[in-house]
Protein backbone atom coordinates (compact mmCIF):
# COMPACT_ATOMS: atom_id res chain seq x y z
CA UNK A 1 0.00 0.00 0.00
CA UNK A 2 1.49 3.43 -0.79
CA UNK A 3 0.00 6.47 0.31
CA UNK A 4 -0.89 9.19 -2.14
CA UNK A 5 -0.85 12.73 -1.06
CA UNK A 6 -3.46 15.23 -2.84
CA UNK A 7 -3.23 18.33 -2.07
CA UNK A 8 -6.42 20.66 -3.25
CA UNK A 9 -5.53 24.68 -2.76
CA UNK A 10 -9.25 25.52 -2.95
CA UNK A 11 -10.33 28.34 -0.02
CA UNK A 12 -13.83 29.50 -2.23
CA UNK A 13 -16.15 27.31 -0.09
CA UNK A 14 -15.18 29.84 2.85
CA UNK A 15 -15.13 33.76 3.80
CA UNK A 16 -11.65 33.74 5.46
CA UNK A 17 -9.47 33.46 2.51
CA UNK A 18 -6.02 31.48 3.40
CA UNK A 19 -7.02 27.88 3.33
CA UNK A 20 -5.57 27.53 -0.42
CA UNK A 21 -2.16 27.79 1.40
CA UNK A 22 -3.43 24.62 3.59
CA UNK A 23 -1.69 21.81 1.37
CA UNK A 24 1.71 24.06 1.29
CA UNK A 25 1.75 24.90 5.01
CA UNK A 26 1.25 20.74 5.73
CA UNK A 27 3.85 19.41 3.46
CA UNK A 28 6.44 22.43 4.68
CA UNK A 29 5.48 21.21 8.29
CA UNK A 30 7.38 17.96 7.17
CA UNK A 31 4.29 15.39 6.25
CA UNK A 32 6.67 13.55 3.59
CA UNK A 33 9.17 13.36 5.75
CA UNK A 34 7.29 11.99 9.28
CA UNK A 35 5.81 9.35 7.19
CA UNK A 36 8.66 7.96 5.48
CA UNK A 37 9.96 7.81 8.63
CA UNK A 38 7.44 5.31 9.99
CA UNK A 39 8.23 3.28 6.93
CA UNK A 40 5.16 4.09 4.94
CA UNK A 41 5.75 4.21 1.02
CA UNK A 42 4.37 8.13 0.03
CA UNK A 43 3.61 9.42 -3.51
CA UNK A 44 2.64 12.95 -3.45
CA UNK A 45 0.87 13.75 -6.43
CA UNK A 46 0.76 17.39 -6.08
CA UNK A 47 -2.22 19.95 -6.26
CA UNK A 48 -5.24 19.71 -8.47
CA UNK A 49 -5.85 23.07 -10.20
CA UNK A 50 -7.91 25.43 -8.42
CA UNK A 51 -8.85 28.92 -10.12
CA UNK A 52 -7.35 31.76 -7.93
CA UNK A 53 -10.18 33.40 -6.25
CA UNK A 54 -9.75 36.78 -7.50
CA UNK A 55 -9.06 35.87 -10.99
CA UNK A 56 -12.92 34.66 -11.21
CA UNK A 57 -16.37 36.44 -11.23
CA UNK A 58 -18.37 35.10 -9.44
CA UNK A 59 -21.83 34.04 -11.55
CA UNK A 60 -24.43 33.37 -9.21
CA UNK A 61 -24.11 35.20 -5.56
CA UNK A 62 -26.91 32.98 -4.31
CA UNK A 63 -24.34 29.84 -5.37
CA UNK A 64 -21.27 31.28 -4.06
CA UNK A 65 -18.72 29.36 -6.34
CA UNK A 66 -20.43 26.39 -7.22
CA UNK A 67 -19.37 25.74 -10.59
CA UNK A 68 -15.80 26.04 -9.64
CA UNK A 69 -15.88 24.28 -6.28
CA UNK A 70 -17.66 21.45 -8.23
CA UNK A 71 -15.37 21.28 -11.08
CA UNK A 72 -12.43 21.16 -8.50
CA UNK A 73 -14.68 18.10 -6.44
CA UNK A 74 -15.17 16.05 -9.61
CA UNK A 75 -11.13 16.15 -10.16
CA UNK A 76 -10.49 15.07 -6.93
CA UNK A 77 -13.03 12.75 -6.94
CA UNK A 78 -11.69 10.71 -10.24
CA UNK A 79 -8.30 10.74 -8.51
CA UNK A 80 -9.26 9.54 -5.40
CA UNK A 81 -11.28 6.49 -7.04
CA UNK A 82 -8.19 5.61 -9.32
CA UNK A 83 -5.86 5.67 -5.75
CA UNK A 84 -8.63 3.29 -3.99
CA UNK A 85 -9.11 1.06 -7.20
CA UNK A 86 -5.41 0.58 -6.89
CA UNK A 87 -5.26 -0.30 -3.49
CA UNK A 88 -3.93 2.50 -2.38
CA UNK A 89 -4.18 5.15 0.49
CA UNK A 90 -5.65 8.53 -0.30
CA UNK A 91 -4.30 11.16 1.79
CA UNK A 92 -6.21 14.72 0.64
CA UNK A 93 -5.17 17.87 2.11
CA UNK A 94 -7.66 20.90 2.11
CA UNK A 95 -8.01 23.52 1.42
CA UNK A 96 -11.46 24.14 3.04
CA UNK A 97 -13.76 21.48 4.00
CA UNK A 98 -15.82 21.39 0.88
CA UNK A 99 -13.59 19.10 -1.04
CA UNK A 100 -14.98 16.71 1.06
CA UNK A 101 -17.88 16.54 -1.64
CA UNK A 102 -14.80 15.68 -3.61
CA UNK A 103 -13.14 13.10 -1.82
CA UNK A 104 -16.36 11.41 -1.02
CA UNK A 105 -17.92 11.03 -4.24
CA UNK A 106 -14.62 9.25 -5.20
CA UNK A 107 -14.75 7.15 -2.49
CA UNK A 108 -18.12 5.99 -3.04
CA UNK A 109 -17.43 4.50 -6.78
CA UNK A 110 -14.85 2.19 -5.56
CA UNK A 111 -15.64 1.28 -1.76
CA UNK A 112 -19.42 2.15 -1.57
CA UNK A 113 -20.42 0.98 1.60
CA UNK A 114 -17.57 2.68 3.62
CA UNK A 115 -18.43 4.63 7.25
CA UNK A 116 -17.57 7.67 7.53
CA UNK A 117 -16.38 9.65 10.86
CA UNK A 118 -16.13 13.48 10.59
CA UNK A 119 -14.18 15.45 13.26
CA UNK A 120 -15.54 19.02 13.30
CA UNK A 121 -16.46 21.73 15.34
CA UNK A 122 -19.58 22.57 12.69
CA UNK A 123 -22.12 20.38 11.47
CA UNK A 124 -21.36 21.26 7.76
CA UNK A 125 -25.15 20.12 6.95
CA UNK A 126 -26.55 23.24 5.83
CA UNK A 127 -28.28 23.46 2.18
CA UNK A 128 -28.28 27.13 0.38
CA UNK A 129 -31.74 27.27 2.03
CA UNK A 130 -30.46 27.19 5.46
CA UNK A 131 -27.14 28.65 5.42
CA UNK A 132 -26.60 31.85 6.96
CA UNK A 133 -23.62 32.36 5.29
CA UNK A 134 -24.10 30.78 1.95
CA UNK A 135 -20.44 28.65 1.98
CA UNK A 136 -20.26 25.72 0.69
CA UNK A 137 -17.91 24.46 3.21
CA UNK A 138 -20.70 25.01 5.43
CA UNK A 139 -22.96 22.03 3.46
CA UNK A 140 -20.24 19.07 2.73
CA UNK A 141 -21.79 16.76 5.20
CA UNK A 142 -25.59 17.50 4.21
CA UNK A 143 -24.61 16.91 0.60
CA UNK A 144 -22.60 14.35 1.82
CA UNK A 145 -25.84 11.92 2.68
CA UNK A 146 -27.94 13.40 -0.06
CA UNK A 147 -29.03 16.39 1.20
CA UNK A 148 -28.95 19.64 -0.78
CA UNK A 149 -28.23 21.55 -4.09
CA UNK A 150 -28.76 19.07 -7.23
CA UNK A 151 -25.33 19.70 -8.82
CA UNK A 152 -23.37 18.93 -5.55
CA UNK A 153 -25.34 16.06 -4.32
CA UNK A 154 -25.21 14.36 -8.11
CA UNK A 155 -21.52 15.60 -8.74
CA UNK A 156 -20.14 11.86 -9.14
CA UNK A 157 -23.14 10.59 -10.79
CA UNK A 158 -24.42 8.37 -7.63
CA UNK A 159 -25.68 9.35 -4.43
CA UNK A 160 -25.53 9.54 -1.45
CA UNK A 161 -22.42 9.33 -1.31
CA UNK A 162 -22.42 7.69 2.08
CA UNK A 163 -24.67 5.52 4.16
CA UNK A 164 -26.28 7.95 6.79
CA UNK A 165 -26.67 5.49 9.54
CA UNK A 166 -22.82 4.85 9.03
CA UNK A 167 -22.05 8.65 9.19
CA UNK A 168 -20.72 10.16 12.68
CA UNK A 169 -19.94 13.59 14.04
CA UNK A 170 -17.54 14.18 16.57
CA UNK A 171 -16.77 17.59 18.45
CA UNK A 172 -19.48 19.61 16.94
CA UNK A 173 -20.23 23.12 19.12
CA UNK A 174 -21.31 25.40 16.49
CA UNK A 175 -25.06 24.95 15.06
CA UNK A 176 -26.54 27.19 12.73
CA UNK A 177 -30.65 26.95 13.79
CA UNK A 178 -31.96 25.29 11.01
CA UNK A 179 -28.80 22.78 10.47
CA UNK A 180 -29.26 21.62 13.73
CA UNK A 181 -33.27 20.75 12.78
CA UNK A 182 -32.19 18.87 9.79
CA UNK A 183 -29.67 16.66 11.70
CA UNK A 184 -31.71 15.96 14.37
CA UNK A 185 -34.17 14.76 11.78
CA UNK A 186 -31.26 12.95 10.09
CA UNK A 187 -29.71 9.46 11.03
CA UNK A 188 -26.26 10.86 11.46
CA UNK A 189 -24.92 10.23 14.76
CA UNK A 190 -23.70 13.17 17.00
CA UNK A 191 -21.53 13.47 19.19
CA UNK A 192 -20.99 16.85 20.49
CA UNK A 193 -18.49 18.33 22.74
CA UNK A 194 -20.97 17.79 25.68
CA UNK A 195 -20.84 14.06 24.99
CA UNK A 196 -16.97 13.98 24.86
CA UNK A 197 -16.81 15.75 28.39
CA UNK A 198 -19.51 13.33 29.74
CA UNK A 199 -18.47 9.84 28.42
CA UNK A 200 -14.38 10.66 27.80
CA UNK A 201 -13.56 10.31 24.05
CA UNK A 202 -12.31 7.14 24.22
CA UNK A 203 -15.87 5.68 24.37
CA UNK A 204 -16.91 8.49 22.02
CA UNK A 205 -14.14 7.29 19.27
CA UNK A 206 -14.89 3.25 20.18
CA UNK A 207 -18.99 3.70 19.27
CA UNK A 208 -18.58 5.75 16.07
CA UNK A 209 -15.75 3.24 15.11
CA UNK A 210 -18.43 0.20 16.17
CA UNK A 211 -21.82 2.96 14.22
CA UNK A 212 -19.15 3.46 11.14
CA UNK A 213 -17.59 0.33 11.10
CA UNK A 214 -20.22 -1.74 10.26
CA UNK A 215 -20.59 -4.42 7.92
CA UNK A 216 -16.40 -4.25 8.04
CA UNK A 217 -15.85 -2.49 4.37
CA UNK A 218 -13.59 0.09 5.96
CA UNK A 219 -13.46 3.75 6.88
CA UNK A 220 -12.73 7.08 5.57
CA UNK A 221 -11.88 10.11 8.42
CA UNK A 222 -12.96 13.53 7.37
CA UNK A 223 -10.68 15.48 9.93
CA UNK A 224 -11.66 19.30 9.90
CA UNK A 225 -8.58 21.01 11.97
CA UNK A 226 -11.15 23.33 13.74
CA UNK A 227 -12.29 20.52 16.16
CA UNK A 228 -9.25 21.27 17.69
CA UNK A 229 -9.20 24.21 20.75
CA UNK A 230 -8.30 26.74 18.76
CA UNK A 231 -5.40 27.25 21.41
CA UNK A 232 -3.31 24.52 20.16
CA UNK A 233 -4.80 25.23 16.36
CA UNK A 234 -5.37 28.90 15.70
CA UNK A 235 -4.31 28.33 12.00
CA UNK A 236 -7.94 27.82 10.70
CA UNK A 237 -11.01 29.83 9.49
CA UNK A 238 -13.51 29.72 11.67
CA UNK A 239 -12.36 29.01 15.26
CA UNK A 240 -14.82 27.90 17.85
CA UNK A 241 -13.61 27.75 21.66
CA UNK A 242 -14.19 24.69 23.36
CA UNK A 243 -12.34 21.70 21.00
CA UNK A 244 -10.76 18.75 21.78
CA UNK A 245 -7.43 18.74 23.54
CA UNK A 246 -4.08 18.23 21.84
CA UNK A 247 -3.96 14.26 23.44
CA UNK A 248 -7.62 13.84 22.82
CA UNK A 249 -7.45 14.49 18.82
CA UNK A 250 -4.61 11.90 19.14
CA UNK A 251 -6.37 9.16 21.10
CA UNK A 252 -9.17 9.16 18.51
CA UNK A 253 -7.00 8.58 15.46
CA UNK A 254 -5.14 6.16 16.95
CA UNK A 255 -7.90 4.27 18.48
CA UNK A 256 -9.18 4.55 14.79
CA UNK A 257 -5.57 3.07 13.47
CA UNK A 258 -5.66 0.22 16.16
CA UNK A 259 -8.77 -0.89 13.85
CA UNK A 260 -7.01 -1.12 10.72
CA UNK A 261 -10.21 0.04 8.88
CA UNK A 262 -9.04 3.25 8.13
CA UNK A 263 -8.99 3.59 4.03
CA UNK A 264 -8.67 7.11 3.28
CA UNK A 265 -7.94 10.46 5.48
CA UNK A 266 -8.64 13.79 4.38
CA UNK A 267 -7.50 16.80 6.68
CA UNK A 268 -8.65 20.14 6.15
CA UNK A 269 -9.15 23.70 7.06
CA UNK A 270 -6.11 24.43 7.82
CA UNK A 271 -5.01 27.91 7.11
CA UNK A 272 -1.67 29.49 8.50
CA UNK A 273 -2.40 32.76 7.60
CA UNK A 274 -4.66 32.76 11.23
CA UNK A 275 -1.35 30.75 12.56
CA UNK A 276 -0.21 32.63 15.56
CA UNK A 277 3.09 31.17 15.98
CA UNK A 278 4.98 29.36 13.65
CA UNK A 279 3.33 27.10 11.09
CA UNK A 280 2.01 24.86 14.52
CA UNK A 281 -1.13 24.12 12.93
CA UNK A 282 0.35 22.10 10.27
CA UNK A 283 2.33 20.25 12.42
CA UNK A 284 0.07 20.08 14.41
CA UNK A 285 -2.03 18.31 10.96
CA UNK A 286 1.28 15.91 10.46
CA UNK A 287 1.86 14.95 13.74
CA UNK A 288 -1.81 13.71 13.60
CA UNK A 289 -1.53 12.63 10.04
CA UNK A 290 1.06 9.56 11.65
CA UNK A 291 -0.91 9.09 14.68
CA UNK A 292 -4.24 8.01 12.16
CA UNK A 293 -1.51 5.56 9.80
CA UNK A 294 -0.61 4.19 13.18
CA UNK A 295 2.43 5.65 14.55
CA UNK A 296 2.52 4.46 18.25
CA UNK A 297 3.17 5.73 21.39
CA UNK A 298 4.09 2.56 23.28
CA UNK A 299 1.56 -0.14 23.36
N1 LIG B 1 -15.99 23.59 7.33
C1 LIG B 1 -16.24 24.59 8.12
N2 LIG B 1 -15.30 25.18 8.79
N3 LIG B 1 -17.51 25.01 8.19
C2 LIG B 1 -17.95 26.15 8.94
C3 LIG B 1 -19.38 26.44 8.68
C4 LIG B 1 -19.87 27.62 9.48
C5 LIG B 1 -21.34 27.91 9.33
N4 LIG B 1 -22.14 26.89 9.95
C6 LIG B 1 -21.74 28.07 7.85
O1 LIG B 1 -22.48 27.26 7.36
O2 LIG B 1 -21.32 29.01 7.22
MN1 LIG C 1 -15.93 21.41 8.45
MN1 LIG D 1 -15.44 23.26 11.00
Amino acid sequence: MTVEIIGVPLDLGANRRGTDMGPSAVRYAGLCQALVKMGLQVVDSGNIDVPVHESIKMANPDTIFLDEILTVCRTLANQVQAILDRGDFPLVLGGDHSIAMGTLAGIRKSVPDIGLIWFDAHGDFNTFETSRTGNIHGMPLAVATGRGHAKLVQLGGLSPFVQEDKTVLIGVRDLDYHEKISLKNSRVKVYSMKKIDELGMARVVKEAIAIAGQGGSGLHVSFDMDVVDPSIASGVGTPVPGGISYREAHLALELIAETKMLRSLEICEVNPIEDRGGNHTASLAVELVTSALGKRIFE
